[in-house]
């Protein structure tokens, strides 16, 4: 199948910010996302010799986990993965998202276990959240903030994303990178996350949101709205590239101008 190249936005894209891509369906998105982590990785490899992975949960694993191993060539014994958001529960139940990743995605590629930063589950939140900071920290001792070269997000038919969920006071976090939080509206209540200040200075961010159900909302989140601006929509990166990969169900109802990779030669 062709894979559309999703490729360094040209200055006048990068300077109009977001780009929304219109794929048939998640089967076309697929292969084009995993390219799209390919050559961002490329290039981090090429810039500083390592590349710095945020990963989230839902439809994001098993997409990655089908595509980034069917890439030919891919070395990932240079590349360094976080978690966006991740469940405070022990690796093996079936809502940890590292153990979703570690059993579908890592066991299929080259990444050390060293190049993988996870949560320490035997803790309370609040020390789940700090530990973790810490690794990010650890791992990143050039910054004051870690900077990922990419950070992948879903969204919720809520707007939330990462463990950013409406109207929760976490919206405006402003000092630490990961926070707790204890009373996620999305079960298990208890998780933790980066924030804003951390998201929105990754060099590049994309979102992953299919199928139908999503429609209204990202109406919503790309277009405004009605009340303050839902989670999803508040992920701007400061210097960065902002993707949205969508299918044609999840833009059903928007009317912005969106390429479409499909009917167009290349990105
Ligand atoms: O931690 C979680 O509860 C999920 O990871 C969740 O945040 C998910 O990422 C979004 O709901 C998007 O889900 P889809 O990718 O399935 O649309």
């Amino acid at each position: 199948m062709r894979v559309a190249k999703l490729r360094s936005p040209t200055k006048k894209r990068r300077m109009s910010g977001r780009r929304v891509v219109v794929f048939p369906s998640a089967a076309e998105l697929g292969p084009a996302l995993a390219h799209l982590v390919a050559s961002r990785a490329d290039k981090a490899l090429l810039d500083h010799g390592r590349f710095s992975l945020g990963l989230s949960g839902g439809s994001l694993v098993s997409m990655l986990s089908k595509e980034l191993p069917a890439l030919p060539d891919l070395d990932c014994s240079h590349w360094l993965a976080g978690f966006c958001d991740e469940r405070l529960v022990p690796f093996n139940d079936g809502e940890s998202t590292y153990g979703l990743y570690k059993n579908q995605l890592f066991s299929k590629i080259n990444i050390p276990d060293s190049g993988v930063l996870v949560i320490d589950p035997s803790l309370s939140v609040q020390e789940c959240a700090e530990d973790y900071a810490r690794k990010l920290k650890e791992a990143f001792p050039k910054e004051d903030i870690p900077v990922f070269d990419l950070l992948l997000l879903g969204m919720g038919p809520d707007g939330h994303t990462c463990s950013l969920f409406p109207d929760h006071p976490l919206l405006e976090e402003t000092q630490k990178i990961v926070a707790p939080i204890d009373d996620s509206p999305k079960p298990p209540p208890q998780r933790v996350t980066m924030t804003f200040p951390m998201v929105n200075l990754a060099r590049c961010v994309v979102f992953v949101s299919t199928g139908g159900s999503k429609a209204p909302v990202l109406k919503q989140v790309l277009e405004g709205g009605e009340g303050p601006a839902l989670p999803a929509a508040r992920v701007v990166p400061s210097h960065g590239e902002l993707f949205w990969l969508i299918d044609e169900p999840a833009a059903a109802s928007l009317t912005l101008q969106v390429e479409r990779p499909g009917s167009a030669a290349k990105l």
